[in-house]
């Protein structure tokens, strides 16, 4: 019989979840010893690939995470590297695995001096790994300081120690390191800023894990890559025509048009079959004259929210972006969220943005109320701070949580109704029922004004050609790194619409002939 390897998705793997994972393999009959074992030969091969020999000194903490140390130093030195241990911790306390590679070691055991660091160009950090449970101390902290201070090469196992690799936050002081070697599935620390600043290039071993534990959990924190929504893809159809591309409504301000129109770019690049800006008459003759495949409509000023409903009559105009240029100023934040109010009661696929989330800031309960359809917003940390006061400040929310970006946005899901994507260098895509994707691909030079209104436009582009929200809002948050990749340095907003086909057309050839 032919077997097939079942696929399975990118999945993040917390502390506890990567614990249960470890305890699911030893009972389908992986020997604990085995899986340090496997670890600690998995960041010895790594090291001797990056480096040539050179002083190395291994730094094991008290728990597993120096018992894949001793495993490194043991490989390193009989290679004949020149490989020193210092541990922190005493052998009574080791596990049994821990304490075998002790014993195994053949070396000499120093306690912890930072004045070993002087003869060291090369630091194995096996101090502190998925048990961290609070900031170093002693001399765990000394030698961190020492090791910043010196900028020493550091390999970290696992993480970096003082990273907690649940949330990627720093718990004190933290030694960058150049390169981390983690087991099996990545961590949303190596993902979530400041942890994936601090882990340098990352390798994920494979131990002898067997995958099939993965059906044991529940897990519910991803990647964000192509294979979790490529097949919801809403690809054009041969027999298809623009209204079955679904037709978006961007509404557009008074002053500042560009956002708006940045908007309506990215959601016809993306697909949409048509885009109507709704302008207000005072700048409707901007809009019309720059856009030409994006129809304008008329908005009048004393009555606008009268001829947006008008607008909103038909049907056929089935996602809404409100935003992006939408305007805060005296009478405008009323106009915009009424606007808001009056497409979120369509009940139809909606995007907020900008000041469309910035406008309800007095009093976001509002706002959440009126949320009872598909509602994607994207805020970034200022406008999530605005929207969501009592999870960034509440003294109920554990403190960590402030640092740690995956609890606030899946909170922020749960308590507003909506997608929320929480924006930054490591954009986290959550849903109010609990799924969660970290987005990776972003390069810096998405750091711009008027990227945040073409991701806008990418989602409201994706929603109105049928897609769920949250799978709409990982494809576009994906597609926009994928197109800031391809542009590199000297990108502007401007570019991103329009280098969109470039990055379609490969996505299209890598993932479309094996999901028609
Ligand atoms: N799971 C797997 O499949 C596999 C896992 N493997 C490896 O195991 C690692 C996880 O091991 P682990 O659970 O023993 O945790 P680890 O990070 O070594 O430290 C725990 C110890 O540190 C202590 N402690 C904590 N914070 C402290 C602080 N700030 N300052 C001082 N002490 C502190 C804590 O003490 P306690 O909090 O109980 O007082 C406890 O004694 C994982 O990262 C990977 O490298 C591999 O072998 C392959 C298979
Ligand atoms: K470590």
């Amino acid at each position: 019989m032919e077997h097939i390897r079942k696929q399975y998705p990118p999945f993040l793997l917390t502390a506890n979840e990567m614990g249960k994972a470890d305890q699911a393999a030893v009972v389908a009959g992986v020997p604990a010893m085995d899986l340090m074992a496997a670890a600690g030969k998995a960041v010895a091969d790594a090291v001797v690939e990056r480096w040539s020999e050179r002083p190395t000194l291994v730094l094991c903490g008290p728990g597993n995470n120096g018992g894949d140390g001793f495993v490194v130093a043991q490989h390193l030195r009989s290679m004949d590297w020149p490989v020193r241990l210092a541990f922190l911790g005493s052998v009574d306390g080791l596990s049994t695995e821990a304490a075998h590679f002790y014993r195994a070691w053949q070396g000499d055991i120093e306690p912890f001096s930072t004045d070993l660091l002087d003869q060291t160009k090369l630091v194995i950090d096996a101090m502190f790994g998925a048990g961290l449970a609070r900031p170093l101390e002693g001399n765990a902290r000394d030698m961190v300081d020492a090791m910043i201070t010196r900028n020493i090469t550091v390999c970290a196992i696992d993480v970096p120690s003082g990273v907690d690799g649940t949330t990627g936050a720093a718990l004190g002081k933290v030694a960058p390191a150049e390169l981390t070697v983690t087991f099996f599935r990545k961590k949303p620390g190596h993902l979530l800023f400041p942890g994936r600043g601090l882990c340098g290039h990352l390798v994920v071993a494979d131990i002898g894990i067997p995958e099939s534990v993965l059906d044991e959990l529940t897990l519910q924190t991803w990647e964000n890559r192509p294979e979790l929504w490529c097949q919801y893809y809403p690809w054009p159809r041969l027999d298809g025509h623009k209204y079955h591309r679904g037709h978006a409504v961007v509404y557009g301000g008074e002053t500042m048009t560009g956002a708006s129109r940045l908007t309506a770019r990215g959601a016809m690049r993306v697909g949409a079959g048509l885009v109507t800006l709704a302008a207000p008459i005072k700048a409707w003759a901007v809009y019309a004259t720059a856009l030409t495949g994006v129809m304008v409509a008329k908005l009048e000023v004393s009555q606008e929210s009268e001829d947006f409903d008008v607008l909103l009559l038909d049907p056929r105009h089935n996602a809404i972006v409100v935003g992006p240029g939408a305007g805060l100023a005296g009478f405008e934040r009323i106009r915009t969220r009424k606007i808001v109010l009056k497409a979120l009661a369509t009940g139809r696929a909606t995007v907020l943005d900008a000041d469309a989330l910035s406008a309800f800031s007095d009093d976001p309960q509002i706002l959440f109320d009126a949320i009872n359809g598909p509602c994607v917003m994207t805020p970034h940390d200022g406008e999530f701070a605005r929207l969501f006061p009592e999870i960034n400040k509440s003294p109920e929310i554990n403190k960590s949580h402030l640092d740690d970006k995956l609890t606030r946005a899946r909170l922020a899901a749960k308590q507003s109704g909506a997608v929320v994507v929480l924006k930054g260098a490591d954009t986290v895509i959550a849903s109010p029922d609990g799924r969660a994707i970290i987005n990776s691909n972003a390069p810096a030079d998405l750091a711009t004004g008027g990227s945040g209104d073409v991701l806008a436009g990418f989602i409201v582009g994706l929603l109105a050609q049928g897609m769920a929200p949250f799978d709409a809002a990982s494809a576009a948050v994906w597609m926009h790194g994928e197109v800031g990749n391809e542009i590199g340095s000297g990108l502007i907003a401007e570019d991103l619409p329009d280098h969109l086909p470039k990055v379609l057309s490969a996505f299209k050839a890598q993932y479309f002939s094996s999901h028609q």
